[in-house]
């Protein structure tokens, strides 16, 4: 155990813990990498930087995953060439190799047990502070530098200033992890916590799920990392090492109170992800395409509020349901339970578990003029195919609701329906 002189929060932590000595924000740090993760859009980079530019095997095979997910099954010759030297690539160094239909990668990561408490995980895709959700330090880093780790076993970053989110009070029904971190990115704002940690306090609130929604949208505000701080479900699922928390007295730049119980469900509306409304505002839009899945927002939980929500009604006229459970373990737990029964006879598309269209590459790309409601994290003009389309993003129940009246809608309109 390093020893420490200042109190610390959460992110320097787990960064003295990985390192050789107690580090402080702004410092820099060189720590152990516990985890690499390669996404399929990002591996011909990774594997040239390996082979070509470093000429270095993985120092440790078992700690890197490359996860077929962005566009799969492939959509073109060359997407398809790129996944195949990504499965040679795997077979002749022995990492990990998550192939087309196991899920996102960074669903799969936490349920393979790739990301856990105190680790650091580095992954070629910017929503890698998902390993938050598990007091992971989870971030997003480019083909050079995820090459680099995965050569040498190590990283090196500058530890980062902490902004402290605490929550109080309980959701009213109907209310959703979704809302609570759409409206913290509200209040942070779009490039408000630009390389910082968020560090959330959530107490005992939240499944493993609900927190990866929280910890995921953490780098819509610029974060680095997004820790949610061990507690509730976490504690029966990890054992959590003592000094992954923050102590009493740790620095933090901005300090952040949100209040659950005066949360309506909230909706972000185009073009930037901060734009945040209450869904009661935006209300009776026209909505040509709704949208159920991603890292966000694809789990076993989301797919249940959503068919809580479409159970005896049909998917109004003129408007699509897609719904893409976020990995294998997801879809099929969904469908021994009967949620995917639930949906499909309500009229919704199920697709094959990973990105589906949430960066627009494949199944279900937006024509000009469209509107789309999904759950995903970004909305940014272009995100979902033409540059004409609309995206709002919402909670899975929002969406569910939303798809059941063709119109903007919360889930209480669809029971008066
Ligand atoms: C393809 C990948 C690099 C990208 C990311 O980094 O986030 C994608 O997952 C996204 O959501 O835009
Ligand atoms: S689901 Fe969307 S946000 Fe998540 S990793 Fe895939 S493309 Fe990125």
């Amino acid at each position: 155990m390093t020893a420490v002189s200042r109190p610390q929060t959460m992110a320097e932590k787990i960064l003295s813990q990985r390192g050789a000595r107690p580090v402080y924000a702004g410092d820099l740090a060189v720590v152990e990498v516990d985890g690499v993760m390669v996404v399929d859009s990002i591996a011909q980079s990774f594997i040239e930087r390996m082979e070509r530019d470093l000429e270095a095997p993985p120092k440790f095979p078992e700690r890197v995953s490359i996860v077929i997910d962005h566009v799969a099954p492939a959509s073109t010759v060359s997407v398809a060439q790129a996944q195949k030297e990504a499965r040679e690539y795997a077979a002749r160094t022995g990492v990990r190799l998550f192939d087309v239909g196991r899920g996102i990668c960074h669903q799969v990561l936490v349920e393979e047990g790739l990301a856990r408490p105190g680790w650091i995980v580095l992954g070629s895709d910017s929503h890698s502070t998902t390993y938050g959700a598990v007091a992971a330090f989870g971030t997003g880093m480019g083909a050079t530098d995820i090459a680099l780790a995965a050569a040498s076993g190590k990283t090196w970053l500058k530890v980062p200033e902490s902004v402290k989110v605490t929550l109080h009070g309980e959701l009213r029904p109907g209310v959703a992890a979704k809302d609570v971190a759409l409206e913290m990115i509200r209040v942070l704002g779009a490039d408000g916590a630009t390389y910082q940690s968020i560090e959330i306090h959530a107490g005992d609130r939240f499944t493993r799920g609900e927190r990866m929604t929280l910890a995921n949208l953490c780098v819509e505000a610029g974060a680095k990392v997004g820790l949610v701080v061990p507690g509730g479900e976490i504690l029966n699922l990890y054992e959590v090492p003592g000094w992954v928390y923050p102590d009493p007295g740790a620095a933090y730049v901005r300090e952040i109170e949100l209040d659950l119980s005066a949360l309506a469900p909230r909706m972000s509306a185009p073009s930037e992800v901060d734009n945040v409304h209450n869904v009661a505002d935006l209300r009776g839009l026209k909505v040509d395409q709704v949208f159920i899945g991603t890292c966000t927002n694809g789990r076993l939980d989301d797919l249940h509020a959503a068919a809580d929500v479409l159970r005896g009604h049909r998917v109004a006229p003129g408007t699509r349901l897609l719904v893409i459970p976020a990995s294998s373990e997801v879809m099929e737990q969904a469908m021994a339970d009967g949620t995917l029964l639930t949906l499909q006879r309500a009229g919704a598309v199920l697709g094959t578990p990973g990105c589906g269209p949430c960066m627009g590459r494949h199944q279900g790309v937006l024509a000009p003029g469209e509107v789309c409601v999904s759950t995903s994290n970004r909305n940014f003009v272009g995100r979902m195919g033409d540059k004409d389309a609309q995206i709002y993003l919402a909670s899975p129940a929002v969406a569910a609701a939303t798809a059941v009246l063709g119109r903007i809608a919360l889930p209480e309109d669809v029971g008066a329906a």
